[in-house]
């Protein structure tokens, strides 16, 4: 058996050598005698040759096109090749991270698929698996990109090599929360078939929400960095409208996700974030929960509405591609309409929040080598009555010159924790004798009028100053 099998084997290779040679000989005949040839010669080679041959086209025929199979065929031979065939030749291949390698003219690999030497196998299901694979090594092999759309450029994105560094592995946050992420999204990207089952668009919508300086930027990183998508940054206030925003849409291919930060400020279109945090810190609680319709806005500069948004996240254009993430992030979700978040829209509502124990352990891990040390208890204990952020954390971990070691960096954060609770403590200390000074200013205004204007200022004035500086040190008041 085995004997046969390598006598068709070398059956093969001499047909090979014997149509190499014809092929250089018929060069020599005039044309209409090489086809009379030609012919005769297929037809000699078909009553010995024992195989199918299979071509693929490099272009397709349609406006010239490189063939998708032709390039996933190349994709899944590069690695065959490389290793088994003695010439090859390099390919620089468009939006490839590295030079694909391929058999260089007469050159040939045998395959083995499914346990055989492919000479035995089916061709189709053969093929189906080289067009799979090859797909699959040619995304891996792209170069991600970050997609952004500029004012001016009316509905176009721009984009950049996207390379941040950020894994699901340095990111800091507890472990199991960490876990049940990436299990959410690897369910999602092999969930096709379960999408067309349960007839929705394969799509994913994530709220993060936290506060300023917790990761959430960060996360949208280390998604794409584990899912291997492109990256699109959609700023909405450089969006003229829904028509501009569809238009965009229809740009996005799949393997996509789509980010829009701090859509709390985004939605209302003012697109001035510092300025509505100025505002929000002087209104403080009295602020309405709805962000306004842009209608209702002066200052707007971009027509997008609440309802071109809806459409945008869930309309029918946004099935087509498939396979995307829609990304909200916000520091305010209490802020948002809720027909924005609901789930079917925004389906997982990721809360990224202070510095736990858990997230300080991968921090330290990351930024010191240290997996346990003797003052973690103390900083257990601080983190437990202090909020921090996650990037405060980091700084305090980050070496910042060569004389500065694990046990310095984590003395400098127990001494910033400490001077960050003692900070609250006298905050709040400050709130309570405020509210009281108000109380007793109010009950001697009730036989005074003219009083009334100072009393206010000052209280307003204080109070601005306080939430802003606490804010800034990521504390909570
Ligand atoms: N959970 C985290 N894990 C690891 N690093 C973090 C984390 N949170 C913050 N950092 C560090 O702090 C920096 C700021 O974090 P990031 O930009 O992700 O915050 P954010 O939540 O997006 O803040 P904002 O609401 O202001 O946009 C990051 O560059 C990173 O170094
Ligand atoms: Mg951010």
């Amino acid at each position: 058996m085995v004997k046969m099998g390598e006598l068709w084997t070398q059956l093969g290779s001499v047909m090979a050598s014997m149509m190499f040679a014809y092929a250089m000989v018929k060069q020599f005949f005039p044309d209409n005698l090489g086809n009379i040839l030609e012919k005769y010669t297929q037809k000699l080679v078909g009553y010995v040759y024992p195989y199918i041959q299979i071509s693929f086209d490099e272009y397709t025929v349609e406006f010239f096109r490189r063939s998708e199979v032709y390039s996933s065929i190349q994709s899944y031979l590069s690695t065959k090749s490389s290793t088994r065939a003695k010439r090859l030749k390099a390919h620089d291949v468009k939006g490839s991270k590295a030079l694909v390698l391929g058999m260089d003219d007469n050159e040939e690999v045998t395959d083995e698929f499914q346990g055989i030497k492919l000479w035995d196998i089916v061709m189709g299901s053969y093929l189906d698996h080289v067009r799979q694979e090859g797909k699959a090594i040619a995304v891996s092999n792209r170069q991600r990109k970050l997609y952004i759309n500029n004012t001016g450029k009316g509905a176009k994105w721009s984009h950049v090599v996207f390379e941040h560094p950020a894994t699901f592995e340095t990111l800091a946050m507890d472990p199991k929360e960490k876990q049940a992420i990436i299990n959410d999204l690897m369910k999602f990207s092999k969930g096709k078939d379960y999408y067309k089952k349960i007839g929705k668009a394969w799509k994913r919508g994530y709220l993060l929400y936290g506060p300023p300086g917790t990761g959430k930027s960060t996360m949208i990183s280390a998604m794409s960095n584990l899912m291997n998508y492109d990256v699109y940054d959609l700023e909405l206030t450089a969006v003229k409208d829904n028509t501009e925003l569809r238009k965009l849409l229809i740009d996005i291919t799949g393997k996509a996700i789509i980010v829009i930060e701090d859509i709390d400020c985004s939605l209302d279109l003012t697109g001035q974030r510092k300025k509505k945090k100025q505002e929000e810190e002087k209104d403080g609680d009295e602020k309405d929960p709805i962000p306004k319709r842009p209608e209702e806005e002066e200052t707007t500069t971009s027509k997008v509405t609440l309802s071109g948004l809806l459409n945008f996240i869930d309309g029918i254009w946004s099935a087509c591609g498939g396979e995307r993430l829609i990304v909200f992030t916000t520091n305010y979700v209490d802020k948002l309409d809720p027909a924005l978040i609901r789930r079917g829209r925004m389906d997982k509502h990721i809360q990224l929040s202070y510095c736990c124990f858990g997230a300080f352990k991968v921090l330290a891990r990351n930024y010191l080598d240290v997996e346990s040390h003797e003052l973690f208890g103390t900083i257990e204990r601080l983190l437990g009555e202090t909020d921090m952020t996650p990037a405060d954390v980091a700084e305090n971990l980050m070496l910042k010159s060569d004389t500065e070691d694990a046990d310095s960096c984590l003395k400098s954060l127990i001494e910033a924790l400490e001077a960050a609770k003692v900070e609250v403590r006298v905050k709040a200390e400050e709130e309570a004798k405020l509210k009281a000074e108000k109380e007793e200013k109010e009950k001697e205004e009730s036989g005074n009028s003219n009083h009334e204007v100072k009393c206010n200022g000052t209280i307003d004035k204080v109070k601005g100053t306080s939430v802003a500086e606490v804010k800034e040190n990521g504390v909570t008041p």
